[in-house]
């Protein structure tokens, strides 16, 4: 019996958008898998609300295609859509005359018209109100609520049918600290649970703290992709001796990369167990280690060394 390989919960293949000849997509490729949380970046006018907009079903490619969980966007898109949470303009427009509570039941209604579309409770709209710190603002009228309460509303109205796919256009713009860590909050539980999240920002140092995977946008192509995950396990050692720390570490069974970068040697471990048996070794052989900490990927410096490239 044949296995199908898995589907990816957001599949991108070849997609090019151009406006008149002026290109904006050029042949983008991405996967985002059902878990996972993938921020895309890039400077102004990369191309990234563009991209978002297509993944949505709301901008057509010129070429390629966008797949949600399994069905295309532009061709199937009712039910493509059906398990799709989104903000794409953000704040995400509202009718300032009628409260956060009335928005979000028109959102459900209209979400219910959609074939296959979820019954959402007037409980559910109380609880998405709850999570997004609302509850305060529910019988407010939109009008009266400020930017980042707009932002937390649009957010709110993305979660109410319990995607299995979230794409956020810059969901944490005009949020203060408190309302940035929410958001955090959030989409992590979401992804938790199995969703497959994309958004977009310019928090670099923030979203390297909770995304999976980082594609670097610049001049419409997909300049990198860098998984998050893979680069936790890295440790760095200051020694007296980088280059032969670093040679008796590449030895061990449980490093898988070593380098050096002077006061330090670098190693990558096959989990933090194995700090003090790399310590060990490094005494074992005589070489005084000052100190030993995780090497912070530093998403900043890596994306400005992509883009200025
Ligand atoms: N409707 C349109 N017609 C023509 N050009 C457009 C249109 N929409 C976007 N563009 C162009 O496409 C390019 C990408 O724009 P886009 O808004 O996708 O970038 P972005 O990465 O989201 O930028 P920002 O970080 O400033 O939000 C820009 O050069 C923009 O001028």
């Amino acid at each position: 019996m044949t296995t199908e390989p898995a589907r990816s919960a957001i599949e991108v293949r070849g997609l090019t958008k151009r406006y008149g000849r002026h290109p904006v997509l050029d042949n983008v490729n991405l996967d985002v898998q059902p878990g996972e949380v993938y921020a895309l970046t890039g400077p102004n006018g990369a191309g990234k609300t563009s991209l978002i907009r297509c993944l949505t079903g709301l901008a057509f490619p010129t070429s390629g295609t966008v797949r949600l969980l399994g069905r295309n966007v532009h061709e199937d898109g009712p039910r493509a859509r059906a398990y799709l949470g989104a903000v794409v303009e953000a704040p995400a427009k509202f009718y300032p005359q009628f409260t956060g509570t009335q928005n979000l039941a028109m959102h459900a209604r209209l979400a219910r018209m959609a074939p296959s579309g979820p019954n959402v409770t007037r409980d559910r709209i109380r609880e998405v109100l709850a999570l997004l710190e609302l509850t305060r603002m529910a019988d407010v009228r939109v009008r009266a609520y400020s930017l980042g309460q707009r932002q937390r509303l649009g957010v709110a109205a993305a979660m109410l049918a319990d995607p299995k796919v979230l794409v956020l256009d810059e969901p944490t713009t005009g949020l203060d600290p408190l309302g940035i860590g929410l958001i955090h909050r959030i989409v992590t539980s979401l992804a938790t649970s199995g969703c497959a999240v994309v958004l977009s920002t310019h928090h670099l140092r923030e979203i390297a703290t909770y995304a999976h995977t980082v594609g670097i946008l610049s001049g419409g192509r997909l300049v990198d992709t860098v998984n998050l995950r893979a680069r936790t396990a890295a440790y760095r050692f200051r020694v007296d001796d980088p280059t032969h720390a670093a040679g008796l570490l590449n030895g061990l069974p449980f490093v898988t990369r070593t380098a050096t970068r002077t006061p330090y040697a670098l190693a990558t471990l096959s989990g933090e167990t194995y700090v003090p048996d790399a310590l060990a070794r490094l005494a074992g052989a005589g070489v005084r280690v000052y100190e030993v900490s995780p090497d912070v990927f530093d998403l900043y410096e890596y994306y400005r060394e992509r883009v200025e490239a």
